[in-house]
């Protein structure tokens, strides 16, 4: 099943303004694909139209059904100031209407998991920025959607806070969730994602699996990277 469908003809920050153009992608339950690009390329802006956060959007973006939930981990974590640790959590267990059993079950071992559940009445804004973002993967995480974007997720966090995350990552995908995830580490996508989509100004170079890469570039048994610098070059 399709859990999301995007087709954008274009979009910007501006009126009017064009940053990308003729973005076409599906991704289906189970499945993690990832957004590749260099800086600039258009990764966070495809996000943020997915999301319907831009001002001008020239398309449509579909989500599997109306009730269907997704989680957002967005490159820069947001908080509010003045709410702490622990009144996050409760924030958005209260959004997304999970029970109290339900959320302790949940809860307890994402926060041990990531080491914050010593600073749980903390301000958020005194924690450093891997901590911060372990907060925003723990709230994505804690509402088990069928759908996570997220958005270089790995800057800031320390290897056993990565380990962890990709292994909760393949928990939830062998339980049906979908996730659309930039990067800039190839090396971790070419062996947990299952599809790519290249990007390079603003529009898509190349999508698919390694194989369907491989082929586009015309470099058999290449590694993501080169066939990804390849049809850089290319697209020029
Ligand atoms: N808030 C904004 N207002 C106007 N233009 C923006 C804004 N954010 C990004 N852009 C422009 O959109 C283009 C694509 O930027 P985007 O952030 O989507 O790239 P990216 O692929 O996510 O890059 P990075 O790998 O550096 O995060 C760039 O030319 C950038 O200058």
């Amino acid at each position: 099943m399709n859990v999301l469908d995007v087709e954008i003809f274009d979009a910007g920050y501006g009126k009017n303004e064009i940053i990308i153009k003729e973005i076409f992608f599906s991704i289906q339950s189970g499945e993690l694909v990832g957004l590749i690009g260099p800086n600039g390329a258009g990764k966070s802006t495809t996000i943020k139209a997915t999301l319907g956060t831009l001002d001008h959007i020239n398309g449509s973006v579909q989500f599997g059904d109306e009730k269907m939930r997704y989680s957002y981990i967005p490159e820069q974590p947001v908080f509010y100031e003045e709410l702490t640790l622990w009144e996050h959590i409760q924030f958005t267990a209260s959004i997304c209407e999970l029970d109290e059993t339900t959320l302790n079950n949940r809860v307890k071992p994402l926060l041990e998991m990531f080491r914050l559940d010593q600073v749980i009445h903390q301000l958020p804004s005194t924690f450093s920025k891997g901590m911060q973002q372990k907060l925003m993967i723990v709230l994505a995480f804690l509402t088990q959607p069928q759908l996570y974007i997220i958005d270089e997720p790995f800057i800031g966090l320390d290897p056993k806070a990565m380990n962890d995350f990709l292994k909760l990552l393949e928990k939830e995908q062998e339980q049906g969730a979908a996730v659309l995830m930039s990067t800039h580490m190839l090396d971790t996508a070419e062996r947990i994602c299952d599809r790519f989509i290249l990007l390079s100004g603003g529009q898509i170079i190349a999508q698919g699996t390694l194989e369907d890469i491989r082929e586009t570039a015309q470099l058999e048994s290449a590694n993501l990277f080169d066939s990804f610098e390849v049809l850089m070059e290319r697209s020029l």
